[in-house]
C-alpha cells in the first residue's frame, strides 16, 4: 500500500507538485499518468525519501520510506535506469544490491534469469548497456528483495515491443500475487493496457483519478448525426443540456454523458444518429489531452477545439 497525502514541492516560486493525494492499493497496478514536466518524478522521489517535500507526507507499507528497516525487502524502486554506476557490470550491481539488503547471493542469478540478461550481458559494464538493458537491470534491482511494493518511473522507456509486453506481464503477475505497483508514464496507452487504477497529473496537480473503468465511463460517448447538416443542432441539444461537448473532427462529437442521455437529447432535438458509442480508449485519450492541455508543450488538442 502506498498513501500520498497533500504532497507539495516548491522550487522558488514554482510549484512542481501541488497538494497531491492518492493511494495505490495491494493487488492492483496504479498508473501515474501525466505529460512531460507534470510532476511525476518529483512525486515519486518524495515518496522514497530522495527529495524532501515542502509539505505533505507519503507512506509505504504504512510508514514513511525512511522508517523502513530494510527498504529493498519492502519496496522495489526504479527511478532512473541510467543512475547505476557505469563502470560496474550488471552482475556486480546486483551483487551489491543483494549484499546491502542482506540477501543470499543466489538472488543475483535468479534476477538475471528473471529479466533475461544473458551471462555475457551480465558481465558487461553498464556503460555499454542499451537503455532497454538498463531498464531490465533496474527492474532486477527493484525486485531483488522480493518486495511487496514497486515504484517505477517510466519503466517502459527504451524497451522494444517484446520488452514492453514482458514488463506488462511481469507487473500484472506481481499485482496478481497481491503486490502493489505504482508506475508512471507520459503515454496513455502504456498505462491503459496495464493499470487497474489511474491517477492523472497535470502541472503538479491531480486532475483525475479512479479505476480505469470509471475513467472510461467519464470519457463519455462518441456521437455523430446521420446527416452532417444536423451537426450544429446536435451540439446545441447537448450543450443546451449543460453537457461538455468536444468536436472530434470527423463530424463526430464526444459528449460527457452516457449513451442513453445523449440518445434521448438527439431524439428530442429531432436529430437522427449515425453513430452512438462509448468513447472507450480514444475518448480516454481525448480526455487526457483536454485535462492536461495547459501543460502540453504542443497544443495537441484538435484544431477545432472545444465546441462548448
Ligand atoms: N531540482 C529541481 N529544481 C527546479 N525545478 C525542478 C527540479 N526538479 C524538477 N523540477 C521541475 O518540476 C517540474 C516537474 O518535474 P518532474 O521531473 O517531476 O516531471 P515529470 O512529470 O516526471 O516529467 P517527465 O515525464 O518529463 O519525466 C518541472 O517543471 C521541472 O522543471
Amino acid at each position: 500500500m502506498i498513501e500520498v497525502q497533500g504532497l507539495t514541492k516548491t522550487y522558488g516560486a514554482h510549484r512542481a507538485v501541488d497538494d497531491v493525494t492518492f493511494s495505490a492499493r495491494p493487488g492492483r497496478v496504479t498508473g501515474f499518468l501525466g505529460p512531460n514536466g507534470a510532476g511525476k518524478s518529483t512525486t515519486m522521489r518524495m515518496m522514497v525519501g530522495l527529495t524532501p517535500p515542502s509539505s505533505g507526507s507519503a507512506t509505504v507499507c504504512g510508514v514513511p520510506f525512511a522508517a523502513l528497516p530494510n527498504p529493498p525487502r519492502e519496496v522495489g524502486v526504479l527511478l532512473d535506469a541510467s543512475a547505476q554506476h557505469a563502470g560496474r557490470t550488471g552482475r556486480e550491481i546486483l551483487a551489491v544490491a543483494a549484499q546491502t539488503a542482506a540477501l543470499p547471493r543466489r538472488r543475483v542469478e535468479e534476477m538475471l534469469e528473471l529479466v533475461s540478461l544473458t551471462r555475457t550481458e551480465a558481465d558487461r559494464r553498464v556503460r555499454d548497456y542499451s537503455l532497454g538493458m538498463r531498464q531490465r537491470l533496474g527492474i532486477a534491482v527493484a525486485l531483488i528483495g522480493d518486495p511487496d511494493v514497486l515504484v517505477l518511473d517510466e519503466p517502459a522507456n527504451g524497451l522494444d515491443p517484446a520488452g514492453i509486453r514482458w514488463m506488462r506481464d511481469l507487473l500484472r503477475g506481481f499485482a496478481a500475487d497481491g503486490g502493489t505497483v505504482l508506475l508512471s508514464s507520459h503515454l496513455l496507452h502504456e498505462i491503459e493496457v496495464v493499470a487497474d487504477d489511474i491517477v492523472v497529473i497535470g502541472r503538479g496537480r491531480i486532475v483525475a483519478q479512479g479505476t480505469k473503468a470509471e475513467l472510461l465511463e467519464q470519457a463519455g460517448t462518441v456521437v455523430a448525426p446521420a446527416e452532417a447538416t444536423d451537426g450544429a443542432a446536435l451540439v446545441r441539444a447537448c450543450a443546451g443540456a449543460g453537457l461538455d461537448v468536444v468536436r472530434l473532427g470527423d463530424g463526430a462529437l464526444r459528449v460527457e454523458a452516457d449513451g442513453t442521455t445523449v440518445g434521448r437529447l438527439a431524439h428530442a432535438a429531432g436529430v437522427p444518429l449515425g453513430r452512438l458509442q462509448a468513447a472507450d480508449g480514444a475518448g480516454l485519450e481525448e480526455m487526457f489531452l483536454q485535462l492536461t492541455a495547459d501543460t502540453q508543450r504542443e497544443d495537441a488538442t484538435h484544431p477545432e477545439g472545444a465546441a462548448a
